[in-house]
């Protein structure tokens, strides 16, 4: 059980709340000219990544703060509670396990008095000969051919990580060809069946709950498609494999048990990349890389458990989030990645984030009287730069960014990597420092602009600075920290969902959406004029049976 803690009545919070006043008239530019030391006091080097988070609105009181108010609200508690197994996802009375999938120290994990970990192992097991025989070609097709093509049909956690992961680690990847579709618009499958071929094209259906309504529609699709171009019904077997936790849905589908990778209602949607979720990334870049990404992870999970909150980088960069959300009124907080190859590592943490921590309703059931979490996006740098960062660099709203960049490229193609980071590390440096009014005037005066065009123009070009970032360098974008950082965040998110007294692991948010639209759906399926809705929802659907 997680306590039930209103985080904005503790001392510390109060505490914070007064230290605000005093920070709030520093510039950051001033902290670092104080104190020779701030780089080496607030950066930590883990493994292959340095998380240098010294060009925040903070000093040392601040951290002593922040790490008070995490202590108050249980966070260490917290985390042997999740590590342990206990039901922290109270509204769904599941335990919250996915550190067990890639529990590489094969530790026992008890669920309900059973260790989990036999079937984990059992489950890679059959991961790593399923996609050695995939990927060697000794799995064959119904015409005795090998796959060349790989299509994962799931959505939102069945989805993301898979195609986030495998967009990242493409420099590992093998001769098979992944394909991802997850939209329920026909144009997803209809596009992507056109760039195979049923012989040799292997469809991972994915899906928890096995019920979800895109997924199974286009599961369908593909599965007609299959049989359309002359394949048997026996040769299913085949061609489709299923990753999912309800073994009857998948019979049900049609798809043989022996082909179902299993996982477990302990392993949540959106952290469920390092289980059966996670075969295409198997497939993708083989199995030892994937063993690899699940390394990293239980490495950070072991930095997280066990390392003080002073040095623990999740707990740091939660409370950092939690300085700017709830005393700065930040609003957003974004995702930076100089690293072309991680262009959906934003999207990823979209739903990571958003899900877990976007909701009013406190862990006692009450409403929330303060912010919970924030909107999560970015795009890779320097696209980013182009578009942008102007309202990071002079607009009225604060916004935390994370920056990652790895120091060796895959691709070290002439000066492109030197480039890139030039860029990455003078964004953080502007972001701080800005430039001032005199620095403005000094340069258009050297550039020969008279007194009245100095007037005129030098407002414009003055940046306030003093814009917190967290600098994340990473020695490489590899299986093993890309696994580490994915743990980062997942980690982060789980400690401010504490901090924020709400449940992390529950999305009943998503529901009325999909149950008004099973009230909608008969509707459409006739032309009768529409009037059990409001005048907006009438209107729009009768237009739409007009047109269509
Ligand atoms: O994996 P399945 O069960 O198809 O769910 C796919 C997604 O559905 C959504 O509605 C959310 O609940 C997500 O957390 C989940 O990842």
């Amino acid at each position: 059980m997680l306590p039930k803690i209103n985080f904005t009545q503790t001392q510390s919070y109060q505490y914070l709340a007064d230290h605000l006043v005093e920070i709030s008239d520093k510039h950051l530019r001033g902290l670092f000219a104080e104190d020779a030391e701030r780089f080496n006091k607030f950066s930590v080097l883990f493994n292959d990544i340095l998380v240098d988070y010294s060009k925040n609105r903070i000093n040392e009181t601040t951290m002593a703060l922040l790490t008070q108010l995490a202590k108050e609200c249980g966070v260490e508690g917290a985390i042997q509670a999740m590590f342990n197994g206990e039901k922290i996802n109270e509204t769904e009375d599941r335990a919250v396990l996915h550190t067990a999938l890639r529990n590489r120290s094969n530790t026992p994990v008890i669920v309900e008095g059973k260790d989990v970990m036999p079937d984990v192992n059992a489950v890679l097991q059959k991961m790593k000969t399923f996609s050695d025989a995939i990927i060697n070609g000794d799995w064959k097709g119904y015409t005795g051919k090998a796959i060349t093509d790989v299509v994962n049909i799931g959505i939102g956690g069945s989805d993301l990580g898979p195609v986030m992961v495998t967009e990242a680690l493409k420099a590992y990847k093998n001769h098979l060809t992944l394909h991802f579709v997850s939209n329920v618009d026909g144009t997803h499958i209809a596009e992507t069946l056109k760039k195979v071929n049923p012989e040799t094209t292997l469809f991972l259906i994915a899906s928890k709950t096995f019920t979800t309504q895109e997924t199974m529609a286009n599961a369908h699709s593909a599965r007609n498609w299959f049989l359309a171009a002359g394949a048997a019904e026996s040769d299913v077997a085949k061609h489709f494999a299923a990753l999912s936790t309800n073994a009857e849905g998948v019979s049900k589908f049609g798809i043989d048990t022996q082909n179902m990778f299993e996982f477990w209602d302990w392993v949540g949607g959106r952290y469920s990349l390092w289980s059966a979720i996670g075969l295409p990334i198997a497939l993708s870049v083989g199995f030892e890389n994937f063993e690899d990404l699940l390394l990293g992870a239980h490495e950070m999970d072991i930095h997280f458990r066990e390392t003080e909150f002073e040095q623990n980088i999740p707990v740091i960069l939660a409370l950092l989030g939690v300085w700017y959300n709830n005393f700065f009124e930040a609003e957003t907080q974004a995702i930076l990645p100089y690293d072309q190859y991680m262009h959906r590592f934003a999207a990823y943490f979209q739903q990571g984030d958003m899900e877990s921590n976007g909701k009013y309703v406190a862990r006692d059931g009450d409403k929330v009287n303060y912010q919970t979490g924030p909107v999560i996006w970015g795009e890779p740098g320097t696209n980013g730069q182009h578009a942008f960062y102007q309202l990071i660099h002079q607009g009225t709203k604060l916004i935390p960014c994370d920056f990652i960049a790895p120091a060796k490229s895959h691709n070290p193609l002439g000066e492109h990597h030197t480039l890139l980071l030039s860029n990455f590390f003078a964004q953080t440096e502007a972001l701080m420092n800005g430039k001032t009014e005199e620095e403005v005037i000094a340069e258009l005066k050297k550039e020969g602009k008279t007194d009245d065009q100095i007037a005129k123009i030098a407002p414009f070009k003055v940046f306030e600075g003093n814009r917190p970032t967290n600098s994340i360098l990473v020695k490489q974008i590899n299986p093993k920290t890309l696994g580490a950082l994915i743990a980062m965040y997942e980690h982060k998110i789980f400690v401010q969902g504490v901090i924020w007294n709400i449940f992390s692991f529950d999305q009943w948010g998503v529901e009325l959406g999909k149950q008004l639209a099973g009230k909608i759906l008969p509707e459409l399926k006739n032309d009768d004029e529409i009037t059990s809705h409001d005048a907006s929802t009438n209107g729009l659907i009768n237009l739409f049976k007009n047109w269509r």
